[in-house]
């Protein structure tokens, strides 16, 4: 009997698999007669998206890809990341989400619901695959867009389809969950289409208690599963709560701090001002902007700063203006940190007030107000600098507090950007200008990975740092000489490496590791280890013939045709 049952997976009805092949897995006759190499398929492929006329059809034509034939779905990403990416994650995903109920075709994860509290272990088992890593969403705060309840599940889909395309994880070793907790979004409750619960989200105790059972069913079911909390609106309260107790961390708020750490070092380098001169100003002041915050505080620590002046260099702004200590109202407890005491009675409520207050050498936006770095505020930054920092950090593009041209223009070029969603490259005053892409995907495929493959008991606060440290490094000569912040997007696998290593390291350091053979490894030996571990949807087709010549198949002299396979695969029907 063949080891091979019925086609399990979308990948297994792939038409660049040959006839012995398809026959190997029983798929012969079930797609059509022609063996196609990739470039065919990808002709293909391309056609079609290009004949959809929104971003939303191509998006809905991926995911149909994805669900019907994965390993070209992932070949086609490979080769085409720059421009696939922006249509299956920020910014396409954003209004995929704020559209799912309507546009729903598929599962493509799973759905747990408050009501399914006492049950959850047993409805994990109905899960088909083993799972190495899941991404978890309530989806009460999707990207910039607020609460969108259950529709928040293209979130979880679209970055877990990042972590096989940039980390190698297996497809089928991921899983997307959306926690259907309510929603406070009216609008969605009364849609008759709405996939969710229609009822208001449970108190915070209710959640903690759904989240603890979670937890342990998830480690019970899968013991070294990654699990990474993803837009929660309050993502701190499971932060604090399971970081020491799973292998866990929350993207936002880590992996976001990460990835700024990693363009900052470059931007920082390329300011010309020394670390321990530079002040930022950060406009938004919530769990993504704190978070990101407190990892540049211990990038100046270790470029020799107190904790103390660390803190200092960092001006938050929300929506009542500085954050400062005396400014009469409760403040959440995440900002305290960075309260200012030294504004002697002055509360400050206009971002344009506290840029000419402060002179910051560096302008950051975690705000999701679209459009918040006016001209104006662009105008003064590039009067005060030679090269501000500026990093419109929100997503999707929309709530982007401002886009590249714009940055470009009102600085006269001079400013050193990254935004969280793409914009195009452009031209000005005769000079290509390239922009930084600060997005989380650069870091949190590697965190994952490194994670995964060192069998880590926790994701330590230095691993996370490592991965923003490892992603500054990991720039080519190229890069440098035009000026870029984050590395080509087309190189994401390679950077990815680097960055694994990173975390796997300072895992070791930390003494978090299980798999400790590999800590003997050489760097060089190292990168070789997760290179070979990385899922290659370029190398589906060798495995499955590896696995017919592991069964004898050749051994007959008949050098694997049709004829020898059809007696060497025992109950293959032909
Ligand atoms: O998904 C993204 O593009 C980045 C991110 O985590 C967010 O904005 O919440
Ligand atoms: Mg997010």
């Amino acid at each position: 009997m063949s080891s091979r049952q019925l086609a399990t997976t979308s990948g297994d009805y792939d038409n660049a698999y040959p006839p012995e092949v398809r026959k190997y897995l029983r798929t012969y006759g079930l797609t059509p007669p022609n063996t196609e190499t990739f470039e065919l398929q990808a002709q293909r492929c391309l056609k079609q998206l290009d004949r959809k006329s929104t971003d939303l059809e191509k998006y809905q034509y991926l995911t149909h890809l994805r669900a019907t034939n994965v390993h070209l779905f992932y070949r086609l990403l490979s080769e085409n990341v720059k421009d696939i990416t922006p249509l299956i994650y920020t910014p396409t995903v954003g209004e995929a989400c704020q559209r799912w109920s309507d546009i729903y075709t598929q599962p493509e994860g799973m759905y747990l619901s408050y009501s399914d509290k006492g049950h959850i272990a047993g409805i994990l088992a109905n899960w088909p695959h083993n799972v190495e890593i899941t991404v978890v969403t309530d989806g009460s705060r999707i990207l910039g867009l607020g609460d969108l309840g259950v529709n928040g599940m293209g979130i979880p889909v679209g970055k877990l389809a990042l972590y096989t395309a940039c980390a190698g994880i297996r497809p089928d070793a991921t899983l997307p969950l959306t926690i259907d907790l309510g929603t406070s979004n009216m609008e969605l409750r009364n849609d008759p289409l709405y996939l969710g619960s229609n009822m208001d989200k449970v108190a915070p105790e209710d959640e903690i208690e759904f989240l603890d059972e979670l937890m342990a069913a998830l480690t019970e079911r899968w013991p070294g599963i990654v699990i990474q909390y993803e837009d929660w609106k309050n993502p701190f309260t499971s932060l604090e709560r399971y970081q020491k107790t799973y292998t866990m961390f929350n993207d936002d708020v880590q992996g976001t701090g990460a990835v700024i750490v990693g363009g900052f070092i470059n931007a920082v380098k390329a300011s010309g001002v020394a670390a321990k001169d530079h002040k930022a100003v950060f406009l938004g002041a919530g769990s993504a902007g704190v978070g990101v915050a407190k990892q540049l505080v211990q990038y100046f620590i270790k470029e020799g700063l107190t904790e103390e002046e660390a803190k200092k260099k960092f001006y938050l702004v929300d929506s009542k203006g500085l954050v400062t200590l005396d400014r009469g109202d409760k403040l959440a407890d995440h900002k305290t940190y960075f309260a200012r005491d030294d504004n002697s009675g002055k509360q400050i409520k206009d971002l344009a007030d506290v840029i000419d207050y402060v002179k910051p050498t560096i302008l950051m936006g975690l705000s999701t107000i679209g459009g918040a770095f006016t001209p104006e505020i662009l105008q003064t930054m590039a009067k005060n600098n030679d090269k501000p920092v500026v990093f419109p950090l929100s997503n999707p593009s929309s709530k982007s507090e401002c886009n590249f041209e714009e940055a470009i223009t009102h600085t006269d070029g001079k400013c050193l950007f990254a935004s969280g969603s793409p914009f195009p490259e452009m031209e000005y005053k005769g000079q290509q200008m390239y922009p930084g892409q600060g997005n989380n995907m650069y870091v949190f495929p590697g965190i994952g990975l490194g994670a995964i493959l060192c069998k880590a008991v926790n994701v330590t606060q230095d691993m996370i740092y490592a991965s923003g440290e490892y992603l500054s490094y990991s720039l080519n000569e190229d890069e440098k000489s035009k000026g870029f912040l984050y590395p080509d997007i087309s190189r994401i696998r390679e950077v990815s490496v680097v960055v694994t290593r990173g975390v796997i390291r300072t895992a070791q350091k930390n003494g978090v590791d299980r798999e400790l053979a590999i800590r003997a490894l050489s760097d060089e030996q190292l990168d070789d280890y997760i290179r070979a571990r990385m899922y290659d949807p370029f190398k589906e087709l060798d495995h499955i013939k590896e696995e017919i010549k592991d069964l004898g198949i050749k051994s007959n002299g008949s050098n694997g045709t049709v004829e020898s396979l059809k007696s060497a695969v025992a109950g293959a029907h032909l």
